[in-house]
């Protein structure tokens, strides 16, 4: 149902007023529950959606007041051309990795580029740069400044000339957060600016959960063993449980591990390199936890958990990462992975048509690093060439992204991935079947007893 506008409540804002940072913050969480309807959307792209979505957690997590430097209609321009050069509005970066931060320290920073990636996601690599639903249609930068500096804030209240180019936001002591400078767009007056302090952690986290987007109802009807059913029911998508920042730990921890993998650092079966003697064969894999053998091997193994093969165990990012997916419900308590296997796919590799061995149970999932690919699903998948794929279900994965299987889309579809249009990492994440855990397997006491987060309702609602 599409949001009613109201004129009641229409806020006039002149250039050099004022309005306190409980007020932006409160309007922020609310645009954020409805940010997603029709009307609100209308004109932006599925690239746009996401940045709008994340600029307003961002205002729903500043601290400080703020103070409209002019208006909308002058600065469009200046935004339109200064969009590549220069942060439009300088935000107080929140805090990443709510829950826990991915480095020891917890006031690690980032190095100024990825912050500058965080806040001018438009500039960066779409690859790297906030989370995305579907990528259809891709807007030049500008393109997307101009759409998200005016037209989301504008429609019907033309007075309400709010825009990102027009808004100053001081930081603690009125520097730039990014390089100590201070800030051109912080004059005197804003060091009078009240700061109301940071946010708690506990709200932060919360905030973060509620921007996830999920969903629940993929469809994919067919006839199997003369049964009408959606083959595709269990499968879920999420994104927003990782930043962009968060992505790219996880991607320099995989290059790292790759970089040990080939110094032959790791134990043997860990790490995984098959020679490509034609397109669509071979990709490089790293396990942890556990030893799965995709096909029977040298020592006849059969396909499944190896029972007397060791691999090195989930390094502590890995660990990091399962209870974030566990705490913000993207898997239940009750199936906490406790192995995984990245694969690391260069331009063609593939994966072909397959169900996940029983040796894991369900439900699993597999996150997306940086490229977007097609996974295909369906009771029977058509080999059409070398790393070409063909299935009922497309559903495309964006980066950072997590794909959930469970119930006939984990076991009734088969999935695969065909060869990839360009380097791409994921990560899927299996709790085993106790009766198949390898021996010597120690079990991590992190991954002990994890809690999904549990909603306040203090900030919002989930959807
Ligand atoms: O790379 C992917 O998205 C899928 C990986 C997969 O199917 C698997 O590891 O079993
Ligand atoms: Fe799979």
């Amino acid at each position: 149902m599409a949001v009613q506008n109201s004129d009641e409540g229409r806020i006039n804002v002149c250039e050099g007023d004022m309005i306190p940072g409980p007020k932006i913050r409160e309007a922020a969480k609310l645009l954020l529950q409805v940010v997603d309807d029709p009307e609100m959307l209308a004109g932006l792209c599925t690239h746009c959606t996401p940045i709008l979505r994340e600029r307003l957690l961002q205002l729903s997590l500043t601290s400080g007041d703020f103070r409209i430097v002019n208006n909308a209609k002058e600065t469009s321009t200046e935004a339109k051309s200064s969009v590549c050069k220069a942060s439009p509005v300088i935000v107080e970066k929140p805090k990443l990795w709510s829950e826990e931060s991915f480095s020891s320290s917890e006031e690690d920073e980032e190095p100024s580029s990825s912050r500058d990636c965080e806040e001018l996601a438009v500039e960066c690599d779409p690859a790297v740069s906030a989370p995305q639903n579907t990528h259809i249609g891709v807007c030049k930068p500008e393109i997307v400044q101009e759409t998200v500096t005016t037209r989301a804030f504008k429609t019907e209240k033309e007075n309400m000339q709010f825009a990102w180019a027009n808004v100053a936001l001081p930081s603690p002591g009125g520097k730039d957060d990014r390089n100590g400078a201070p800030s051109p767009r912080i004059g005197k007056e804003m060091k009078e600016v009240k700061d109301p302090g940071p946010l708690s952690r506990e709200i932060r986290e919360e905030l973060r959960f509620h921007a996830v987007r999920r969903k629940k109802d993929f469809q994919c009807i067919e006839w199997v063993r003369g049964t009408r059913m959606n083959v595709a029911a269990g499968l879920e998508l999420h994104t927003g449980v990782f930043s962009t920042v968060e992505q790219k730990r996880l991607v320099q921890l995989v290059e790292e591990f790759q970089e040990k993998g080939r110094n032959r650092l790791l134990r043997e079966r860990t790490y995984s390199e098959p020679r490509k003697w034609m397109r669509g064969k071979g990709r490089v894999t790293i396990q942890f936890g556990c030893c799965y053998n995709y096909a029977v091997d040298k020592k006849r193994n059969p396909p499944g958990i190896i029972y007397d093969e060791m691999v090195d165990p989930l390094p502590d990012l890995l660990r990091k990462t399962i209870r974030r997916l566990v705490r913000w419900h993207v898997l239940p308590p009750t199936c906490v992975p406790d192995s995984c296997i990245i694969n690391i796919y260069d331009e063609g590799d593939c994966i072909p048509p397959h169900i996940d061995h029983h040796d894991f149970v369900r439900p699993f999932c597999t996150l997306s690093l940086l490229s977007e690919c097609n996974i295909v699903f369906g009771s029977e998948l058509k080999i059409a060439g070398p790393g070409e794929f063909e299935g009922p279900l497309v559903v495309p994965l964006p980066v950072g992204s997590v794909l959930v299987l469970n119930g006939n889309g984990a076991d009734v579809a088969k999935h695969a991935v065909p060869a990839v249009p360009t380097k791409r990492i994921s990560i899927t994440f299996r709790k085993m079947d106790p009766k198949k855990v390898p021996k010597g397997y120690v079990h991590p006491k992190d991954l002990e007893n994890v809690a999904p987060f549990e909603v306040t309702g203090t900030v919002g609602h989930p959807r």
